[in-house]
């Protein structure tokens, strides 16, 4: 059966490091990869721009492109965006046997143990992982992870379409350096942040003055 594949993220703003480690796992594992952005992240403080204004910016990252897709889900419930409870939904929806894994960059997969019901995700869904600068994976993981991990980690990208949940399998991709972070502090002390994602994003949050920049005006305001 075709695995499920989610990434979820805050994507406040979606970036190039975001659609590097999108497309790997797309041809890696032949599927295509549904990017979620959080409606009310629980875990973080409020993002710049609201869940509507993101997700609008991953249409325009990924617009014509094959085998990418955002996936609006967190956004249509209300409540805070837990991911233990998305994907009990998403299995109430397709059911406990068609393959799901999550895909999280490294510092997330670190963070787990900090998720709500963080145990049963491993029940839920797979997990890809993806490396990324500055979180090394390799005995870096807190021991309870470690543990729970131990025995769930995969070699063969294949074997992910084999059960409905509780693999491990490390994406090694080109490594970025960007992160939303790093963006928005660009933004507010006047440094380039533009190159950082696709030019037709960076031009919707110019127009719409996102992140607390002023709002370009149209030429024809301009003129007058
Ligand atoms: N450059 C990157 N390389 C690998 N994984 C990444 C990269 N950027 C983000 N991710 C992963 O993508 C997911 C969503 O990330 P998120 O939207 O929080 O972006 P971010 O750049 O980490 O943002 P922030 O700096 O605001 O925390 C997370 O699992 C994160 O680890
Ligand atoms: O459910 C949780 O407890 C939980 C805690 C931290 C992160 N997550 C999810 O992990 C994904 C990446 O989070 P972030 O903050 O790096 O954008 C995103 O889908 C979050 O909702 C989920």
């Amino acid at each position: 059966m075709e695995l499920w594949l989610i990434y979820g993220g805050t994507f406040d703003p979606v970036h190039n490091g975001h659609l590097a480690i999108a497309r790997c796992a797309r041809d890696a594992l032949r599927t295509t990869v549904r990017l979620m952005p959080a409606a009310d992240p629980p875990h973080r403080p409020p993002p710049g721009a609201d869940a509507l204004q993101r997700a609008r910016m991953l249409d325009i990252a990924i617009a014509g492109e094959p085998g990418l897709k955002v996936d609006r889900r967190e956004l249509e419930r209300d409540g805070r965006s837990w991911t233990a409870d998305t994907l009990r939904a998403l299995r109430a929806e397709i059911g406990a046997q068609r393959p799901v894994a999550l895909l999280v960059g490294a510092d997330s997969f670190l963070g787990l143990p900090d998720w709500k019901e963080w145990r049963a995700l491993f029940g839920l869904a797979h997990f890809v992982v993806a490396e990324r600068p500055g979180s090394p994976i390799d005995g870096h993981l807190r021991p309870e992870l470690a543990e729970e991990a131990a025995a769930r980690w995969t070699d063969g990208p294949s074997t992910l379409g084999e059960a409905p949940a509780g693999r491990i399998w490390r994406l090694r991709q080109p490594l970025s350096n960007t992160s939303a972070s790093d963006i928005r502090r660009r933004m507010a002390t006047g440094g380039d942040w533009q190159a950082c994602m696709p030019a037709a994003v960076a031009a919707y949050i110019e127009r719409h003055g996102l992140y607390g920049l002023a709002p370009l005006r149209s030429p024809a305001r301009i003129s007058r």
